[in-house]
Order: structure tokens, then C-alpha cells, then sequence
């Protein structure tokens, strides 16, 4: 039986939580915890869109399982709300099929299309109580009284509102309104949620929070989701599969670790982690004959300093480190637990992450390093 649990911040601002309410206690109906896994629950075919002479995706193509946490990532202006928005049918699409369960939904009214959707800005009718707000599309849909009180009450134990059920939004935190808002969406049992930067406008301490709620919540419910992002934190963390966006197309889909290990283009590598992208003479140049492809990525973290002073055999050093070669420190930022080095080698300003272990082991911005690279974690790309 999986409990929701309340973390520190639900506890805070909901005091008489009941800890005996489980989600499990939850019908499962239609959002088919239960049922097999369907691995194309959701199919988009050959989507396109274009807003006059802008191109704002095309062939998109993907199969989204049953229950499966999808997260679109990718920079600003590169597709990811219009294509929210195609599939919840609030925007037309000009090519392709989209298909739910077997069934074509492409052309259908977004209240026919069995999608709920959060937006960023949650939207919420600001002279409702919370439970009218969430009622709201149980009234539309003319669900009898009783079950759409019993439905209501359901959902806010399963955002953990219910003590706030008869306030108004302007009652409630930014986290507490987009949770009323998630109930909304969650309380005509959608086949699929859709949400777009749900968690943008909240602080950091909120937001960690509420992916960890949300995710627990999704789990429990099997509800297929799609997720829009640019934050590749999030996206990493929360997702059983990123689907990365570039100019309107799906450039890379996999889990995190294949997406952050092993980015396949110029433009991968440049939105993950904070990658070096050399060019063919310039890995050449630091890593002699092993390079072979035109670019290469590597990660930051799969370089590594020693001073020059240093003369213990390099007991940190990957067991493929690759021949060291003289650099010299230009910058240094310390992230917390983490140092980031800007390194001067063959040429090359390199980006080096090494743990922040204290002041004694950082290195002096201009001392003279040797810099050694975990030839594992040479990444090939695409031009
Ligand atoms: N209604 C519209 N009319 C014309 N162009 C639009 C419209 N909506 C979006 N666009 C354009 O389509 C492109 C994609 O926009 P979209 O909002 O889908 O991107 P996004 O990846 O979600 O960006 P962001 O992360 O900034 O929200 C942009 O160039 C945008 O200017």
C-alpha cells in the first residue's frame, strides 16, 4: 500500500493532516492503476504546426505507455507548450493523428478528449472556494451532488487540501493554489494529464516539494503525463522518459541517465549539464588519437585536475584517464559542493567540476595543473 507522505513543508501549513488517509484507499477507476501497461496508451503521428510562416514543430512522432511521466524539455520558443496544447486540443494541428487508447482524438473539442491539463498560472476562479473551483468541471459534466462531493473530497485528500477546502484562492500560498488547481485537473479522472511549467512560478523550497508530491501522486494514479519544462534539474529528477526539443522538433528521447551521459547532437550537449563540445582538431589536439569523431562532448565532471607540484600517482584519476597535459587555472566558482574550474589546455578554455572537499585542496586561479580526462566518458555527437 504506498502512503503519501506529508514532507516537511505540507507539514508545516497543514497541521491535522491524517496520516491514516492512504491514497491507496483510492478507487482506481478509470485511471487503470491496475491495468497492463500499454506501451502506445498515447500515439502522437506526424504532428505539425505552423503559425503563419513560423514552423513550430513538425514530424513529431512518439508512443507514450500507460502511465508513463513524459517530460518536454527544451530552450524557450522550441514547441513544447503548442504541442501541450495540440494534444489537449486548444490549439489545431495542420498534419498527423493523435490517438488515446485506440481512439483518434485529433479533431476532437478539448472537453471530449479525456486530457486534463495545469497550466503555469493556475487559473483558478478567484470568487470560488477551493472546492467549488475543483467541482467545477463535475458541474459542467452534470455529476450528480453526492458524487461530486464525494469526488471533490477524494481529490483534496489526495493534494492534501483538505482543510483548505472552503477558502478562497487569494487564502491560499502560490504551492497550495497550483495543488487546487492539480485537483482540478485530477478530479474528472483524465486519461491523460498534461502540464505546462506547473511549478515555474513558485519558490525553490515549494517547487522541490511539489515535484516530489506530484510525482508520488502520478505514480499512484498510473495517469499517463506529459511535462513541460526548461528546467533540466526537473526534468532529470522527475521523468521516466525526457523527450528533448530543439526548433520544433524531438531531437533525443531517453531516460535521464541516457540523456545526460550520452547526448547525441551539438544542441544535446549544449542544453545538458553544462557540457565542453570540442571540435574534431581541438579533441584531437587534447586527447591525441583517441578522438575520432568531428565533435565531441565532455562532461565536466569526467575531467580532472592535479597540480603540477603533485607527484603521487593520481590515485583519483579514472582508470582510462588519458595522457595528462599541462593547463593552467583562469577562473574558479565555487557552487556549494562543487567547484567549477575554468581550465587553459592545448589552446582550449575547458569547463571542470571537481568536488569542493575545503579550502586546502581548491586550486589557485592561475596555478599551473595537469588535466586528465576519463576517456570512458568521451562522448562522439553529431555536427
Ligand atoms: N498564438 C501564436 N501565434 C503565433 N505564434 C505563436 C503562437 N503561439 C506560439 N507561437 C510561436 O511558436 C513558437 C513556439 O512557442 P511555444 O510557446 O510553443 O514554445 P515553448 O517551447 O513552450 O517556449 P516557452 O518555454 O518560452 O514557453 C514561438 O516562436 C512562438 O513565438
Amino acid at each position: 500500500m504506498t502512503t503519501l507522505t506529508a514532507a516537511p513543508y505540507a507539514r508545516d501549513h497543514l497541521s491535522t493532516l491524517d496520516r491514516r488517509d492512504t491514497v491507496a484507499d483510492l478507487p482506481a477507476r478509470q485511471h487503470g492503476a491496475t491495468a497492463p501497461a500499454s506501451p502506445d496508451y498515447l500515439r502522437l503521428e506526424s504532428l505539425a504546426k505552423r503559425f503563419g510562416e513560423t514552423q513550430v514543430f513538425s514530424q513529431i512522432d512518439a508512443l507514450i505507455a500507460k502511465g508513463e511521466f513524459v517530460t518536454l524539455l527544451g530552450p524557450s520558443g522550441c514547441g513544447k507548450s503548442t504541442l501541450l496544447r495540440a494534444i489537449a486540443g486548444l490549439n489545431s494541428i495542420d498534419e498527423g493523428r493523435i490517438v488515446v487508447d485506440g481512439e483518434e482524438i485529433t479533431a476532437l473539442p478539448p472537453q471530449q478528449r479525456g486530457v486534463g491539463m495545469v497550466f503555469q498560472h493556475y487559473a483558478l476562479f478567484p470568487n470560488m472556494r477551493v472546492t467549488d473551483n475543483v467541482a467545477f468541471g463535475l458541474a459542467m459534466q452534470k455529476v450528480p451532488q453526492e458524487e461530486r462531493r464525494r469526488r471533490v473530497d477524494e481529490v483534496l485528500r489526495l493534494v492534501e487540501l483538505r482543510e483548505h477546502a472552503d477558502k478562497f484562492p487569494h487564502q491560499l500560498s502560490g504551492g497550495q493554489c497550483q495543488r487546487v488547481a492539480l485537483a482540478r485537473a485530477l478530479v474528472v479522472e483524465p486519461r491523460i494529464l498534461l502540464m505546462d511549467e506547473p511549478l515555474s512560478a513558485l519558490d525553490a523550497r515549494i517547487r522541490r516539494h511539489l515535484r516530489q508530491q506530484l510525482r508520488d501522486i502520478q505514480k499512484t494514479l498510473g495517469l499517463t503525463t506529459l511535462f513541460v519544462t526548461h528546467d533540466q534539474e526537473e526534468a532529470l529528477l522527475m521523468s521516466d522518459r525526457i523527450f528533448l526539443m530543439h526548433d520544433g522538433r524531438i531531437l533525443q528521447q531517453g531516460d535521464a541517465e541516457a540523456l545526460y551521459t550520452r547526448p547525441r547532437s551539438h544542441q544535446a550537449a549544449g542544453f545538458m549539464g553544462h557540457y565542453n563540445v570540442l571540435s574534431g582538431e581541438q579533441a584531437h589536439a587534447l586527447l591525441g588519437e583517441v578522438s575520432r569523431a568531428a565533435r565531441v562532448a565532455l562532461r565536466p565532471e569526467a575531467i580532472y585536475l592535479q597540480p603540477v607540484s603533485d607527484t603521487t600517482p593520481g590515485g583519483e584519476l579514472p582508470t582510462h584517464a588519458g595522457p595528462g597535459c599541462r593547463g593552467v587555472i583562469r577562473r574558479r566558482q565555487l557552487l556549494g559542493n562543487v567547484v567549477r574550474y575554468a581550465v587553459e589546455c592545448s589552446g582550449i578554455e575547458l569547463s571542470v567540476d571537481a568536488l569542493n572537499r575545503g579550502s586546502r585542496h581548491l586550486l589557485a586561479e592561475e596555478s599551473e595543473v595537469l588535466v586528465f580526462v576519463d576517456l570512458d566518458e568521451v562522448q562522439d555527437i553529431e555536427e
